[in-house]
């Protein structure tokens, strides 16, 4: 799914209201009915008091049409607008008489005007900024924005939450309401998947207001949402006539004394994505170790005992995922620098192979084309240095795949995967995957994927996707608290069933509630 940005939903609105000869005024009509329908559905009439928040533009014009909606049916409403500008939109002005009409007469709220009182069991609509604010409120309007946040009131927003900017990070997070659900028009925004911004948001669902269907689809966009559709449209199928051989040959190369763990993990990760064969190489201490916890993986030893020192193997495989568990000790850099300089293998690189790069940057220009680095965000950090907010991340990310012709798994909540112009916000996954090993099992799984034929990208993407959906899947046995790490792989071979499932319901897009 498409994540549009501000401009672009601003012009499928003006291509839509052309083709269709419609008014603006009858497209905000389309959303405020949407939402009234969204909310009737649920509250079936119930008395409960509704505050609806409205500013001056769009999104406060489709606030007071809603208002307007909910009245008609007898509905408990108080309606405020947050008067923060004299340059109301027209939409909003008709809107506004209608409710007149109506004798219903909104609250003006200006600067220094005394709070509304809200209960706790009340309902808040948000409807004070959408996807036009360009600048961050003013404090007074931020006050209001926390006497709303404070209320304890479900806050259900309209589009955005208000004082969120659709496509920059934000400036005073003070300012910003924190919404309950938000109910937004066409297109979930990007700011609703990324760190600094996602925990304004607890739920989301999208209403299409039938935008201009082709535009939409012609439309390139700098994001992309990857939920069940995207994972599908990438999954291999086996053929009936295969052998191991045609699945590839994983090498997952790492540990050092008291980190084989991780080898183990990524290995096992790497059979259960799929990959034909799987062989480790770590340093002798992880012989028996894998050898007892692993029997379908085959192992080769490093000449040193506790740590990787030299790198040779004579075979050739398909993929290889270097850096788990492997430590940065002289020794090692030493042997993961010359293995650089003959691999002409694809790779994956996480944990200790970034870390190791970040402190050696001139190794960086000795990775294959499309190779996966895996970070978290400290080694994201110490890859491409700090960052002021998401955006300026995504860019500096950005430039780094660009530069040196790399994929970068953003691990996260959201994990996003960016080659080039292009990041792939990923759906699956919660928070019960904070747990130690969790990234090493999506480095086995990226590999294991690789060394089955996926390019880079899908790869990556696909990846991480089966990666989440496994953890989805494994938090319902095992709760937030007791995931951990090998239940993920276990749930490797349901999530790729899941793949299948018909939905119960007919696909909306929406988050899933936790
Ligand atoms: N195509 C669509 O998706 C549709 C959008 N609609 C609604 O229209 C909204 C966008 O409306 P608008 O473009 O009127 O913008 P907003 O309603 O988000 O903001 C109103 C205006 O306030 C001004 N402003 C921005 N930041 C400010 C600040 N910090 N302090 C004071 N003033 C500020 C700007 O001039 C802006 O146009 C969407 O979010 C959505 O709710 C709907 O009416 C239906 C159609
Ligand atoms: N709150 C969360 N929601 C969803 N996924 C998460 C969350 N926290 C962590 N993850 C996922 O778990 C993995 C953790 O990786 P990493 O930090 O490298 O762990 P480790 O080093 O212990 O293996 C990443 O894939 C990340 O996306
Ligand atoms: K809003």
């Amino acid at each position: 799914m498409k994540l549009y940005s501000a401009k672009q939903i601003y012009k499928a609105d003006q291509i839509s209201i052309k083709k269709e000869e419609i008014t603006s005024d009858e497209l905000m009509e389309r959303a405020a009915l949407q939402l009234f329908n969204w909310i009737h559905l649920r509250m079936q009439g119930a008395p409960v008091k509704i505050h609806l928040f409205c500013g001056i533009g769009n999104n406060g014009g489709d606030g007071i049409a809603l208002a307007r909606h909910l009245l008609d049916h007898g509905y408990n409403i108080s309606v405020y607008v947050i008067n923060y500008s004299e340059k109301r939109s027209k939409d909003f002005l008709i809107n506004l008489e209608r409710l007149k009409t109506r004798k219903c007469w909104p609250s003006f709220i200006s600067s220094d005007d005394e709070l509304p009182e809200i209960g706790k069991d009340d309902i808040i609509v948000d409807g004070i900024f959408g996807i036009g604010l360009n600048r961050t409120p003013d404090d007074w309007v931020a006050k209001i924005i926390q006497h709303l946040n404070k209320s304890e009131a479900f806050i259900l927003s309209i589009d955005i939450p208000s004082g969120l900017f659709t496509d920059q990070g934000p400036e005073n997070l003070e300012a910003i309401i924190k919404s309950n659900f938000v109910l937004s028009f066409q297109t979930p925004k990007l700011v609703f998947f990324l760190p600094q911004t996602g925990s304004f948001i607890e739920q989301w669902e999208v209403l299409d207001i039938g935008l201009d269907p082709e535009y939409l689809m012609a439309t390139e966009t700098d994001y992309e949402l990857i939920g069940n559709n995207e994972a599908l449209s990438v999954y291999k199928p086996r053929e009936k006539y295969a052998h191991k051989g045609t699945y590839g040959h994983t090498l997952i190369i790492g540990g050092s004394y008291g980190k084989m763990g991780a080898v183990c993990l990524a290995a096992n990760a790497a059979l259960h994505a799929g990959s034909g064969l799987v062989t480790a190489y770590v340093p002798k201490i992880g012989y028996s170790i894998l050898q007892t916890s692993l029997p379908e993986v085959m192992v080769l030893t490093d000449s040193n005992e506790d740590l990787l020192e030299n790198i040779e193997f004579d075979f050739e495989p398909t993929v290889v995922g270097i850096g788990v568990g492997m430590g940065t000790n002289n020794k090692t850099v030493t042997g993961f620098t010359e293995f650089l300089n003959k691999n002409k293998k694809p790779l994956v690189l996480d944990a200790d192979a970034l870390n190791i790069l970040s402190k050696n940057k001139s190794l960086l220009k000795k990775l294959p084309e499309n190779t996966i680095l895996t970070p978290h965000p400290k080694e994201l950090e110490r890859l491409i240095g700090t960052w002021k907010d998401d955006f300026e991340k995504l860019d500096k990310v950005k430039k780094f795949t660009k530069k040196f012709k790399c994929i970068v798994v953003i691990k996260g909540a959201h994990t996003i995967v960016v080659q080039i112009d292009k990041g792939y916000v990923n759906t699956t996954g919660n928070p019960g995957m904070a747990t130690a090993g969790s990234g090493d099992v999506l480095t086995g799984i990226i590999t294991g994927l690789r060394a089955q034929g996926y390019t880079a990208l899908d790869a990556a993407i696909f990846g991480v996707y089966l990666h989440g959906k496994a953890g989805d899947i494994a938090v319902e046995s095992t709760g937030y608290q007791s995931l951990v790490a090998s239940s993920l792989i276990e749930s490797i071979g349901s999530a790729y069933l899941d793949l299948f499932k018909i939905p119960e319901h007919p696909v909306v897009e929406e988050s899933k509630g936790q």
